[in-house]
């Protein structure tokens, strides 16, 4: 019997029901404490997360993805922003709890041996030395394999693209470049290797080291005990507290090691979060004014960095305010990059490009970009619906869940039959990766569209942003079959109307009837004018449409005629045939 005869049975009832829910806590706190860890790290994570991707949206430009150092360095600031405020604070407590066993041993100790207590603590300075050299060396290989693990990851990436698939079938690749994936795997494990390989070393070192210390306490409290110095409690009781001592201090250690490498990569995480912009940022920036005059480009020269080729060698033109300009020249003439310098995406490294006569540098880029329509030549496709595609052309429509804008735009685009045609239209989920997750979807797998069906979404997001005061369009009909493609020009012509744009496009036919047409060659302009006037004049222009124009004539024989044709009146036949 534990409980005393004649104790009230409330009171037998009251201390069980205690101890139950002593119990109950006792089982539950280290649950309970994972619980609230998690949920903090997961809270955590994602503030981290945002703000990691918040300081990479206040990049202004594009060098810095561009920038190889700059992705290894965004990489393991994704890894480690949401892991190591976490593990720092769970150090934290483990090492203090670490130093509360720490001086309970110690007490012990002190009692037997104060130099045996002395030796052993000042055994934990080099211990601790050598494991921060090892943290910041393997800091120090995790940036070293960035670049390595980043190919890594692009080849385990194109081995599972669909988009990739095809090619790596078709040219049997795969193999090849899965042998890619392994050497570079191959690589990043030697220098892991190579690290644990110190790591095991030094941790042999640190072993032995604690191994002779204690092995010379044990010897001098045997023979202590046997000189009746101490007696045989006092050598158990020493033992244990070495080995206690010992063994707590090589927690701590450890969680500082742990806490000092979360802090090195956080240095990652920092550098992104607190970098400068990437374009100069001027502190009196003003917001972009409509356009009443036009936008110039004066003398700009530019080149990737100080490592690549001029692309662009003093360029020189003006796109009026109102009027529409061809921008027209080979393969890697620089067309592109002087349509992302206009998005100021980057700066001209000299000469500037003038909104109204006030340099792009000294305007807020984003009011800017506020002022610009574009489709660009790499132009996305999202995974997301057929009208998100299109409203993310503006959000302000896309939010407002008008659906009106969003089918205007895609009928100017030629758009809206194709839409309206899939199972969902504007609904439609376009992927293959996804499912559908509408209410009624039922899961079904989204629906990819073509290259020129997503072109035309291109062009429709473009459109959707009509009131701009500025629409550029960079190849916005390479993948359009022929009617589609006479059909957006048509509207492009309308639209382009009074409205101020910059049309890039190989298809001379699609630009010919442009206020201006500026050729770029070499990096400079090389010619400009109406096309009546550049083909009156002979130059690379009329050469090119020439060239075009042979290619639409049936008769070979032609041929010969085409060049006079159209130098003789300055209209020369349609070389994009249906495009006119
Ligand atoms: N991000 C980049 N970094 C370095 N060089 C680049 C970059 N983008 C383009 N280039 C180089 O700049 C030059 C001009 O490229 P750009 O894309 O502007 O030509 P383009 O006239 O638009 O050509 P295309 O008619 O083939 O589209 C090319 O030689 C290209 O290699």
């Amino acid at each position: 019997m534990i409980v005393a005869p004649g104790t009230p049975d409330g009171r037998l009832a009251a201390v069980a029901a205690g101890l139950a829910a002593a119990g109950v806590v006792v089982t539950l706190a280290p649950h309970a404490a994972h619980y609230l860890t998690m949920e903090v790290e997961r809270r955590v994570a994602l503030v981290s997360q945002d703000r990691l991707f918040a300081a990479a949206e206040r990049l202004t430009g594009l060098a810095r993805f561009e920038d190889p150092a700059f992705l290894d360095r965004l990489r393991l600031a994704q890894q480690s922003g949401g892991r190591t405020p976490g593990v720092v604070v769970n150090s934290v407590f483990t090492i203090a709890g670490g130093a509360v066993t720490i001086l309970g041993f110690l007490g012990s100790l002190l009692v037997v041996s104060p130099w045996m207590a002395a030796a052993v603590l000042l055994s934990a300075v080099p211990a601790l030395a050598v494991e921060l050299r090892l943290s910041r060396g393997r800091a120090a290989m995790m940036w070293r394999i960035g670049p390595v693990e980043r190919r890594e990851i692009f080849f385990r990436g194109l081995l599972s693209d669909v988009r990739a698939a095809k090619e790596l079938r078709l040219f049997g690749t795969a193999g090849f470049l899965r042998d890619r994936m392994a050497r570079e795997r191959r690589t990043a494990n030697a220098e892991h290797r190579r690290m644990d390989r110190r790591v095991l070393g030094a941790q042999g070192g640190l072993g032995a080291l604690s191994a002779v210390i204690a092995g010379a306490g044990l010897v001098w409290a045997v023979s202590a005990a046997a000189d009746g110095r101490v007696s045989v409690g006092d050598v158990s009781l020493f033992v244990a507290a070495v080995a206690g001592v010992q063994a707590a201090m090589a927690g701590v250690v450890r969680d500082i090691t742990m806490a000092h490498h979360e802090l090195l990569m956080f240095g990652h995480y920092l550098a992104v979060v607190d970098g400068g912009p990437d374009l100069p940022v001027r502190a009196a920036a003003r917001p972009a004014p409509a356009l009443r005059q036009g936008i110039e480009f004066r003398d700009v020269w530019f080149r990737y960095s100080p490592d690549h080729p001029w692309v662009l060698r003093g360029v020189d033109f003006t796109v009026g305010h109102g009027r529409s300009v061809g921008l027209i020249g080979g393969n890697g003439a620089g067309k592109s990059t002087l349509v992302k310098l206009l998005c100021r995406m980057y700066d001209p490294e000299r000469g500037a490009i003038l909104w109204d006569g006030v340099d792009l540098r000294d305007l807020d880029p984003a009011s800017l970009r506020d002022r610009i329509g574009a489709v660009f030549q790499d132009f996305m496709e999202y995974d997301l619906t057929a009208g998100e595609n299109i409203g993310l052309g503006d959000v302000g429509v896309l939010e407002s869940g008008d659906r009106a804008p969003l089918r205007e735009a895609a009928e100017r685009a030629g758009a809206h039959g194709m839409v309206a045609g899939l199972p969902r239209g504007y609904d439609t989920l376009l992927s293959r990766l996804f499912f559908d997750g509408g209410a009624d979807a039922g899961d079904e797998p989204g629906v990819p569209l073509s290259g020129g069906q997503w072109q035309r979404l291109a062009l429709a997001r473009a459109y959707l942003r009509g009131r701009r005061d500025l629409l550029i369009l960079d190849e916005p009909s390479s993948g359009l079959d022929a009617e589609a493609e006479y059909a957006v020009h048509t509207g492009l012509r309308e639209h382009r109307r009074g409205r101020t744009s910059l049309l890039v496009s190989h298809r001379l036919g699609a630009v010919r009837d442009a206020d201006l047409l500026v050729v770029l060659e070499g990096g400079r302009v090389a010619e400009s004018g109406t096309h009546a006037e550049l083909v009156a004049a002979g130059g690379v222009y009329a050469r090119m449409f020439g060239l075009q124009a042979r290619g639409y004539r049936e008769d070979p024989a032609a041929d010969g005629q085409a060049a006079d044709e159209w130098t003789a009146d300055g209209q020369a036949p349609d070389p994009a045939g249906s495009a006119r």
